[in-house]
């Protein structure tokens, strides 16, 4: 593991039933840094975010590594070392307490602190999301999903977790308060001094919010590095592909976007070669034939094996 890693993850696979959802990912998560997990639907980022926290579902069959500081994540450090932000608040708070309760609740789990003092840096955390003083105490049906979903990054971040993993942040949310919910979650995260590993298929938020990315795609990596040179000049072209497909400044507003044509396949139903050779405008016989390892190429690691990346 280099030296610098606060997380470490190398050939993680997961497979249910013998159906591969995720097949030889390796990342490092940098102390203080946002990494992006992208890809379109089903390309397995929920499968990752779970089993980074070590938390597949039952069935599910895990192999490879996943550490943190070099020891394997275990159920005692959730919560602690390692928090999860997911999709939909609701089901990381509890509907029959008050939202400063059950955050208070967490702080004395972790912290030891005396139910009173519990209490206040709870609501102060509450405050430091940007939930009003006259809402703290209110149960999580009664707030707005914006606002619940501040307060489980609160309960996220309050006892200092080392990384945060947070699974589709603001897809539940409406667009204009989708950046102010992922700039309090960077913030809350960079105050805490924890990494964030940020699932997302929104690239606009990728660009805006994070240093470094993964894209997966059916269930194996693309291409990994620092987002400003794979957004700059993306090398797989799966993410040329999907980049092609984001409006730009000049994009009139009313006009069409171009789709990726085709679809991803079916996890059962991956071929010998490369998972996107049947979408890709530059396969040629090899890609359809062999599975591309991931190279090192321009500061980046890509899963290709077109001869225009020696170029590069
Ligand atoms: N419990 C499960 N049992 C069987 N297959 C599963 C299970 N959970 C996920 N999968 C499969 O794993 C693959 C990856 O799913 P995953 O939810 O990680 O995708 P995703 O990239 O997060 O998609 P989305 O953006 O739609 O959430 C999919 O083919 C999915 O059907």
């Amino acid at each position: 593991m280099p030296s610098d890693a606060l997380l470490s993850v190398r050939d993680l696979s997961v497979d249910f039933d013998g159906v591969p959802a995720l097949s030889g990912l390796s990342f490092d998560v940098r102390p203080g840094e946002v990494l992006a997990l992208v890809g379109e639907s089903g390309a397995g980022k929920s499968v990752t975010a779970r089993a980074l926290l070590g938390m597949c579902p039952r069935g599910a069959a895990v192999s490879g590594s996943v550490l943190l500081r070099g020891t394997p994540v275990t159920a005692a450090d959730r919560g602690r070392r390692i928090a999860l932000v997911p999709q939909d608040a609701l089901s990381a708070l509890s509907p029959v307490l008050p939202v400063d309760g059950q955050l208070a609740l967490a702080v004395r789990s972790v912290q030891g602190l005396s139910r009173r003092d519990a209490l206040a840096r709870a609501r102060e955390a509450l405050a430091e999301v940007g939930i009003p003083a006259a809402r703290v105490s209110a149960y999580p049906h009664e707030l707005s999903g914006g606002m619940r979903q501040r307060a489980v990054i609160a309960m996220a971040t309050v006892n200092r977790p080392e990384l945060v993993v947070a699974d589709e942040p603001t897809t539940a949310l409406d667009p204009g308060t989708r950046d102010k919910v992922l700039g309090v979650l960077g913030d809350r995260c960079a105050a805490a001094g924890a990494s964030l590993v940020l699932v997302t298929h929104d690239l606009g938020a990728v660009g805006a919010h994070a240093d470094r990315m993964v894209v997966l795609y059916a269930g194996r990596p693309a291409e990994y590095g620092p987002v400003d040179r794979i957004l700059r000049r993306p090398l797989a072209p799966y993410t040329e592909a999907l980049l092609a497909c984001l409006p730009t400044a000049g994009t009139p507003r009313k006009s069409r976007l171009p789709t990726l044509p085709g679809r991803p396949p079916a996890p059962g139903a991956l071929g010998a070669g490369c998972a996107f050779a049947p979408r890709c405008r530059y396969a040629t016989v090899r890609c359809h034939t062999e599975r591309p390892a991931a190279r090192s190429v321009d500061g980046r690691e890509v899963a290709c094996h077109l001869d225009h990346l020696e170029s590069v």
